[in-house]
């Protein structure tokens, strides 16, 4: 493939990197790992000093030519990596690598392939971020060159979070990048994303540019990496995930998660080729850190709120995580619990927020004594600093829900606290969590009545003070039923197995006077649009009679409005835009639905280079797909509507745009 000629006068003219990547490509291929092998565990004799001698030892025997293996390192310096990167590691406080990254980057660095698994908080973004950094550094990769590395998140504040580890380790390096974590303007991404060396992104929004950027060109993509890999391959982004596959050319490609796929299928979709299966943790005791005491709770329902609130007014010194199944419970909890006044900063994140407002609530979070309260946008990821205690009020869809959830906490070598409140209806997850195979070591604690503060009484006297928050609670009760309702784990999540009275006392303790009246509308799978519409109709829906008895008091309540109803939505964020013939299917409904709100960073304004054209000539075509704020797919119709009555709003959405940010 012929490159400009203005490529090769910019590489040339850094002369000075030349030689020190024509040793880095000796050093990686005379002294790499044997396939399929580990670290041996680190000598624990030498000490901080002897650990730098060597380290020099073996630079300078690689600078004569005398290439020593590097398998075993146990240190950021006694690795082929660049001097830019060793230096900018340095700054930054990284000497001695953690499990993972002793036993992932090695082999990538000699460009293979890698599934890893390791514990929550142990590293695994620097064990994806140095290759990244190195194969683009020796592969001699300029801004000139395009789009060199894509890094998929599942979250825009993963994704940039990501970002600053970039940033902060490649600050040396001349690569230009961004995380496009808002959706601001698609149409100044366009102009801008061809020049981009590395993508953070969420699949989505890739998948958007893929659709509508003229040129977007990824035919020289270097390095493929899926952070939450388990995650993007699974049900909620598979469909994305397998679009951009079919767009990109095999290239290395990393995959990171603390609960990974084993699964041969999922695998399949990523084309990986002889992969290093590495799971640094597989013989460990525990799925979860070391360092995490982990709590359970058998708490009813009603006496949730009741529980937490006794908590967190017995913690006033901790920084407390709190999640909570959805949007309108996250809301409802703070805004009650703030004007109930437990006596420490309360704060909430959900997906319905601004990128801006959720960075800097994390910002301030990271800094303070405070409780969060949070969706599972929280769940996976990030890395919040000095969490004491995760507690769990709603129960998570899964194990490994909870694994990443908990993870929030004891990161790194540091210490940490979880806890669980689970109804008695839910004990089934319980006993999952206990299963041996699970490996979380969790203590089931008795809660003590006695000690329980009883605030219903306060909050359904706020409720009549505000009657707004009485809407709320509303929604809240409303969406918590139908959070336990779309659950596909039905050995845990059953509402049948709640009565009448169990709803009831529930209501009551959210301080709702009467209990909302709601209805379940039945699940046609593969419902054509018709059938969408119907259900949309409130007289054509079907009512399932879940709990004879509960329906018959629960009957509907046209105050709240559709998206209110227990119909069944999809439980995740920006899954299946596509059908499986590319079809447009409905809008995903999701727990948070910031995933795909998109911010770029800082303009960039050089000169685009012609681009090759798109690889996958089997993609479907003749379906324009269009997307809403979030990035998620929307109807024609809808979108026809948008256009016609909203001028001004998508006017003013414009404005708010697009900035890369640059690694210079
Ligand atoms: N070698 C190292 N030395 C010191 N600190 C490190 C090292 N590697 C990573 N860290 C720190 O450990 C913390 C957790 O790292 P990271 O976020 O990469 O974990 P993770 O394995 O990706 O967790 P999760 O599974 O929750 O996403 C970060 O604050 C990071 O700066």
């Amino acid at each position: 493939m012929r490159r400009p000629q203005r490529r090769l006068v910019a590489k040339q003219g850094r002369s000075q990197d030349a030689d020190e990547i024509r040793l880095l490509e000796a050093w990686v291929d005379a002294g790499k790992p044997r396939p399929g092998t580990k670290p041996p565990p680190p000598s624990e004799s030498s000490s901080a000093a002897d650990a730098r001698r060597i380290a020099r030892a073996v630079a300078a025997k690689a600078a004569a030519g005398e290439y020593s293996e590097y398998g075993a390192c146990t240190r950021f310096d006694e690795l082929p990596l660049s001097k830019k990167t060793k230096d900018a590691l340095r700054k930054a406080g990284y000497k001695e690598m953690s499990e993972i990254q002793r036993a992932a980057i090695p082999h990538a660095l000699c460009g293979r392939d890698i599934l890893g698994a390791a514990k929550t908080g142990s590293g695994k973004t620097l064990a994806f971020v140095i290759p990244v950094l190195e194969k683009l550094y020796r592969a001699k990769w300029s801004k000139e060159d395009g789009v060199g590395c894509i890094i998929i998140s599942p979250t825009n504040d993963l994704a940039g979070q990501i970002w600053d580890v970039i940033r902060k380790v490649g600050k040396l390096h001349g690569f230009s990048g961004g995380a496009i974590v808002k959706r601001t303007g698609i149409d100044d991404e366009k102009e801008l994303i061809n020049r981009l060396n590395i993508i953070v992104c969420t699949p989505g929004r890739l998948v958007q540019h893929f659709d509508e950027t003229p040129n977007f060109d990824c035919s020289q993509l270097q390095i493929l990496v899926l952070d939450e890999a388990d995650q993007m391959l699974h049900r909620d982004f598979q469909s994305q995930v397998d679009i951009i596959i079919s767009q990109i050319p095999k290239v290395q490609t990393l995959l990171f998660s603390a609960t990974q796929t084993k699964s041969i299928k999922d695998l399949a979709r990523v084309n990986l080729k002889n992969p290093e299966y590495i799971s640094v943790h597989e013989q460990a005791s525990t799925a979860t850190p070391d360092n995490l005491e982990q709590c359970a709770m058998i708490v009813p329902l009603e006496q949730k709120l009741n529980m937490l609130w006794s908590f967190i007014r017995r913690h006033l010194k901790s920084k407390i995580l709190v999640f909570l199944s959805s949007v309108k419970q996250v809301k409802f909890v703070y805004e009650i619990f703030k004007k109930l006044r437990p006596g420490i900063p309360l704060k909430c994140m959900h997906g319905r927020m601004k990128y801006e407002v959720q960075q800097a609530i994390v910002a301030e979070f990271n800094e303070s004594t405070s409780v969060m309260f949070s969706t599972d946008i929280f769940a996976r990821g990030l890395d919040i600093g000095d969490v004491d205690w995760v507690v769990q009020v709603d129960c998570p869809d899964s194990v490994a829900s909870y694994i990443h959830r908990v993870g929030r906490t004891a990161r790194y070598n540091k210490r940490g606290k979880s806890l669980i409140f689970l109804c008695p209806e839910e004990e089934r997850m319980l006993e999952k969590l206990k299963a041996t195979e699970s490996k979380i070591p969790i203590n089931v604690k008795k809660p003590k009545v006695e000690l329980l503060d009883q605030i219903s009484q306060n909050i359904a006297a706020m409720l009549v003070k505000f009657p707004n928050l009485q809407q709320l609670g509303k929604r809240a009760f409303v969406t918590y039923l139908k959070s336990v309702y779309i659950q596909k784990d039905k050995e845990v999540f059953d509402l049948s197995r709640f009565s009448a009275e169990n709803f009831a006392a529930y209501a009551s303790s959210l301080g709702l006077p009467v209990t909302p009246k709601i209805r379940f509308v039945s699940h046609k799978k593969n419902a054509s649009k018709k059938d969408m519409e119907d259900i949309g109709v409130k007289q054509k829906a079907k009512v399932i009679e879940i709990n004879p008895q509960a329906n018959r008091d629960m009957l509907v309540d046209d105050e709240l409005d559709d998206d209110d109803i227990l119909k069944p939505k999809k439980a995740t964020t920006d899954a299946n835009i596509y059908g499986l013939h590319g079809i447009l299917s409905p809008k995903a409904s999701g727990t948070d639905t910031n995933m795909e709100s998109e911010k770029v960073k800082e303009l960039v304004d050089r000169p685009l280079k012609k681009k090759k054209l798109k690889i996958n000539v089997h993609r479907p075509v003749g379906i324009r797909v269009k997307y809403d704020d979030e990035g998620n797919a929307i109807d024609p119709l809808a979108s026809l509507a948008e256009e016609v009555g909203s001028e001004g709003v998508i006017h003013k959405d414009k404005s708010l745009f697009s900035f890369f940010f640059f690694v210079s």
